[in-house]
This record gives structure tokens, sequence and C-alpha cells, in this order.
């Protein structure tokens, strides 16, 4: 398939998941299904379409002028993957199954740009209703923290200090047929600049990294984890020897990360409120070669956390949330995200600390974490929790980032009420709030 038809077929997906509000990756899949003749470099450029034309919607149609399908299209290849306006004209033409040639209106709209004109929220392709919290956590910088976060993503893996070293794991990628030279000469696969675990593949259009087939993921040497979530395990500070409990702990990617800290010393205790969720995080605990995790799974007829009621060093709350510093990933959920679903956020994170907070033991730490960049559902959340529960009180980050030899990074954050905020701009991770709460002895 030549360019024209490829981003003809994205405009089909697209028209699909509007008209029967249906998951972008099920129609894509769909697609994949009915068209054989497609490959997989076909497919892979499709879907980067797709994810494209939705990360970059309201620019784009600000932009064209236009809000459908292949407005966002045309707007995600001139501005999103930098294809130039002649040749967005050629395209139409390349052959019968390429998009309808561009109508005036389209060229003149692709040869200018009028985004300068357009609102943060426009700028910064976030929904406008959350315009008032991103303007509470980034200032003047909304539009283009919203930016950032509307680009693709790298993948992030996190080496298993149980089994693997990452200078090993780095060469064993590098080598590895399935990760492709990148067109620019540039390195494939690098290490991250925060963790001491991480290694980055960079996000490259229209290629993908099978990495479940890599010999050394298949061994436990690595998960795939941003970067952002590995840092909340190291400034949580969990050491070896220490109990542990990781509350919502779902399909225990916080888990693994804790427990390649603690070194298969103390005990670590696995519990979420879904019991299905815990399901996968059997296989991966048993594939990373930890040894000292309990996954408590809840009964309906009995509290299996009341045993360890005032017994834990550190309590992890990784809370349900909006998953705004994720969008990256998934675009199309920030344009899905609606006002009531942000408030039941709030409410289940309210009962995530109220499970949590009593397992600490004096002089231990309740470490809450979430993947939002949203002020609601972060600093607000703590400062409801700290008015009921006075007994408890944040660190200070200096002191956290200090004591996992994470200075260097404070400085990249920002300051979030008694917490800290990562995102893809500052940091360049996904969006994590972190923040840690001392119960007085
Ligand atoms: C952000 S996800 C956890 C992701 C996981 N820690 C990881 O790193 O892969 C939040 C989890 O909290 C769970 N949850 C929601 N409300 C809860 C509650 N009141 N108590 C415990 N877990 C809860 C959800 O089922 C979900 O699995």
């Amino acid at each position: 398939m030549r360019s024209g038809a490829r981003a003809q077929a994205a405009i089909n997906i697209l028209s699909e998941v509007e008209a029967r509000k249906r998951p972008p990756a099920d129609v894509l899949k769909d697609w994949g299904l009915s068209h054989r003749f497609a490959g997989s470099g076909d497919r892979a450029h499709i879907g980067d379409l797709v994810f494209g034309a939705l990360r970059w919607k309201a620019s784009s149609a600000h932009r064209m002028g236009m809000d459908d399908p292949r407005a966002w299209v045309l707007g995600a290849l001139r501005w999103g993957f930098g294809v130039d306006a002649t040749s967005l004209e050629q395209h139409a033409y390349e052959e019968t199954h390429a998009y309808a040639p561009l109508t005036e209106a389209e060229r003149t709209a692709l040869a200018g740009d009028n985004l300068a004109s357009a609102t943060e929220a426009v700028r910064g392709d976030y929904p406008a209703w959350l315009d008032a919290s991103m303007a509470r956590i980034f200032g003047a910088a909304r539009a283009e923290e919203g930016a950032a976060m509307a680009a693709p993503a790298p993948i992030d893996l996190r080496v298993n200090r149980l089994k693997a070293q990452r200078p090993s794991v780095l060469d064993a990628l590098l080598a590895s047929t399935q990760l492709k030279p990148r067109p620019d000469g540039s390195p494939a696969a690098f290490l991250t600049p925060w963790s001491p675990d991480g290694i980055r593949i960079p996000w490259s259009q229209g290629r993908s990294f099978p990495w479940a087939k890599e010999e050394s993921f298949v061994k436990g040497g690595f998960e795939v984890q941003d970067e952002g979530s590995q840092l909340t395990a190291l400034l949580a500070g969990v050491r070896p020897g220490m109990q542990v409990a990781d509350v919502c702990a779902g399909g225990g990617g916080k888990t693994l990360a804790l427990a390649a800290l603690m070194e298969n010393k103390g005990q670590l205790y696995a519990y979420d409120v879904d019991s299905r969720r815990l399901a996968n995080s059997h296989e991966r605990i048993e594939r990373a070669g930890v040894r000292n995790c309990q996954v408590r799974t809840p009964r309906r007829d009995q509290d299996v956390l009341s045993d360890l009621i005032g017994q834990m060093d550190l309590v992890f709350v990784d809370a349900p949330c909006s998953g705004s510093g994720t969008w990256r990933r998934a675009p199309d959920s920030k344009w899905r995200l609606r006002p009531a679903v942000l408030d039941k956020r709030q409410v289940e994170q309210a009962q995530a600390l109220a499970l949590g907070a009593p397992l600490v033991r004096p002089g231990g730490r309740l470490v809450y974490v979430t993947c939002s960049v949203l002020p609601e559902e972060n600093e607000d959340s703590v400062a409801r929790f700290l008015a009921q529960e006075p007994g408890f009180e944040a660190l200070n980050p200096r002191q956290l980032a200090g004591e996992a030899g994470l200075s260097a990074m404070l400085p990249h954050c920002h300051k979030a009420g008694p917490g800290l905020q990562m995102t893809p701009l500052a940091t360049g991770t996904d969006g994590f709030f972190f923040c840690v709460l001392e119960r007085r002895a």
C-alpha cells in the first residue's frame, strides 16, 4: 500500500470508530483481518495514523477548519508526522484506493498554519473542560505540556535486578534482529536518563517492537515499564528486609519494581480490590524470580489484610485515576474522559488510601501515586486524606530524592502540593504524581 491508500484506510477506520463508538484498537484489528493483503508494515503505519489523528485531533480540526476523520488524518500527516503539503497533494493521485484529491480549502489550510490563534486546550490537544485543571498545575505552560502529552511515547523497559544487569540486556537488545535500526542512524535503544534500571526504545513511525519474543524478556530479564513508574518505586524508599504492602497491585507492574529493590529479602504483599486484575501477576512474579511476594486475593467473607494492620514499613497506593499521565499511550482516552468519571476516581482514591493507611506502622510510610497530572486526583486527594488523618505528615520530596540518589531529577519535576509531578515535557516520562506520607510514631 502507498501513502495515500494508508491514509484513506485510517480515515475509514476512524469513521467507523466515530459512527459506532468503538475502541480504535478493536476497529484496527478487524480492519487487519478483513484486509489480509496489507502487510505488517502497512498495519503499523495505519495504526500510527489512526492514533496520530486522535492525538492531535483538536489542533488538526482547528488548522484544517474541519472536524472530521479526513481533517484529523491530513492534519496528523502534515503537522504530526511532518509530511509537506506538496506530497499530501500528490498522495491523492497515487492509486485508486488513495484519498480524494484535496479541496481548495484543504490546500490552503495545509499550506499555512493558524494554530497560534487557538486556545491553550486546542494547542495542547486536551479537552477544553480540563483547562482550569491544566492551568492549576502547569499555568502558562499548559499548552506546551499538553502537546508533549499528545506526542508518541517510547517503549521503556525496566531491567530486573534479580535476574539481569542493564548493560547486558541493552547489548542483547541492540543485537536483536527484532529491533530494527533507525532510519536516521540514532541508537535503537539506550539507557534512560534517571532510572538506573531503565532502557528506552524510542518511538519510530510505522515500526513495532515485539518485545515479548525477546529471550531476555522470556527469562525474566526485563519488564515493560515507563521510566516514571520505575521512579515512583525508587523514590518510595523501599529497602531489602522491609515489610511492604502494595494495595492497588493490579497486574503487578509496581509490585515487581518494588520486589527487585527488596532483593528477595523481607516480605511483600500484593492486593487489589479487583481479583481479576491480580490474575496476571502470578505468572509475572514467577518469571521475575520474586520469592518474597504473597498475593492476597480479596474474599467476600474475609478481610485478607487484617493481619497486616500496623505492621507495614511501607504501603504503596498506586491509586485508580483518570490515566491522564498516559494519554500519549492511549490518546483516545483523553476525549472519552468525563467530569463524572473524574469525580468517581476521587472517591476511589479516598477508599484506597483508607484501605492502606491502617496497615502502616508508626514511623512507616504511605506512598501515594497516580499516573495523572490533574490536581483533583493528586494534591487534592492527599489534602482530603490529611484533613481526616492528622497522624500522617508529608515528607519533603527533596529528602526522598536525595535518599534515592535522584537529586538531579528533582529540579525537572513540577512541585504539586506536598508531592512531585513528572510529565513528558518535564522529565521525559509519562505523567506521574508521587507523594510520601509518614505515620507519626
Ligand atoms: C493504577 S491501577 C494499578 C496498577 C498497578 N499498580 C501496576 O503498576 O501495574 C489501580 C488499581 O487500583 C485498584 N483499586 C481501585 N480501587 C481500589 C481500592 N479501593 N482498594 C484497592 N485497590 C483498588 C484497581 O482495581 C486497579 O487495579
